[in-house]
């Protein structure tokens, strides 16, 4: 399929053989703008790593169509203690174009101060990270990610204790990369957030619950059952083994929906 930039193929993820993420059969268009949804411990960053290789499947597959990738991490996973300057993190969105210690032309410098300009960050090239607030930093962040020049942009919670404003500006910047053509995937928590700007969801619940326009998928019915399959899951389960047998059917069927839903979107 030519349009799409990503396909998951009954792709499971997991860590030490525990599965966090089962199942998971999905096409993801390029330019496409999708929220990942679901409780604390439904596998939202686990998918993210998944798709950034940082994990290795279980089983199936997770086949990117992108030729570039960007990932920001969630915050906490960022260590900030780390003695450098805005201009430093922001720098490090050259890596995959020239290397860590690759010279930068003039035009590396302005598209440098480009960035900076965008998130509003013009004039903090020299602060110390250790000195930005969460709302500055994750500007910072947005600037090294907009650097890459990537085609699939992964953010995992990037509005994440940052301000109205912020959260105004950084879902502009990222609707602007979608108009570019660029597929994004972002994870959030804020539903009223999902539904005013983001047109496609996948709602994750270790398994997924359900994918597709935001408004078929966003409803009390597939959150309700996002929330009953999470609680009922057990921790200690080797994946795919017979204690998940008897949800074995559902997956399969939801399975479908998804492959269904997807295909409109
Ligand atoms: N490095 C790891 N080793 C073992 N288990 C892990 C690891 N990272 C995550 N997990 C487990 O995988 C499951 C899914 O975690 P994940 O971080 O993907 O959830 P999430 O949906 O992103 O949660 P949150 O909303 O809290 O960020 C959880 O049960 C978690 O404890």
């Amino acid at each position: 399929m030519t349009d799409a930039a990503l396909t998951f193929t009954d792709l499971t993820l997991g860590y030490r053989g525990h599965a966090a993420v089962h199942h998971l059969s999905a096409t993801i268009l390029r330019g496409s703008l999708t929220a990942v949804i679901g409780a604390n411990g439904s596998g939202k960053s686990t998918l993210m790593k998944g798709i950034a290789g940082i994990l290795r499947p279980l089983s199936g597959s997770c086949t990117m169509q992108a030729r570039r990738l960007a990932y920001l991490p969630q915050q906490s996973e960022i260590d900030r203690t780390f003695p450098a300057r805005v201009v430093d993190l922001v720098s490090l969105g050259f890596w995959q174009k020239t290397g860590l210690l690759g010279r930068r032309s003039r035009a590396d410098r302005d598209r440098l101060e480009g960035c900076l300009e965008a998130v509003g960050l013009l004039g903090f090239e020299n602060r110390a990270l250790d000195s930005l607030s969460g709302g500055q930093m994750q500007r910072a962040l947005f600037a090294r990610t907009m650097l890459q020049d990537a085609d699939l942009i992964l953010l995992d919670e990037p509005f994440n204790a940052v301000d109205q404003r912020t959260i105004r500006d950084l879902v502009d910047l990222t609707r602007q990369w979608v108009t570019e053509g660029r597929t994004v995937l972002c994870v959030l928590h804020d539903h009223a957030l999902v539904s005013q700007y983001f047109p496609q969801t996948l709602l994750l619940a270790r398994r997924p619950v359900a994918f597709g326009p935001t408004e078929m998928v966003v409803t009390p019915e597939n959150l309700r059952r996002a929330q009953t399959f999470h609680e009922a899951w057990d921790e200690d389960a080797r994946w795919c083994d017979g204690a998940a047998g008897a949800r074995g059917e559902d997956l399969a069927n939801h399975g479908a929906d998804i492959r269904k839903v997807a295909a409109r979107v």
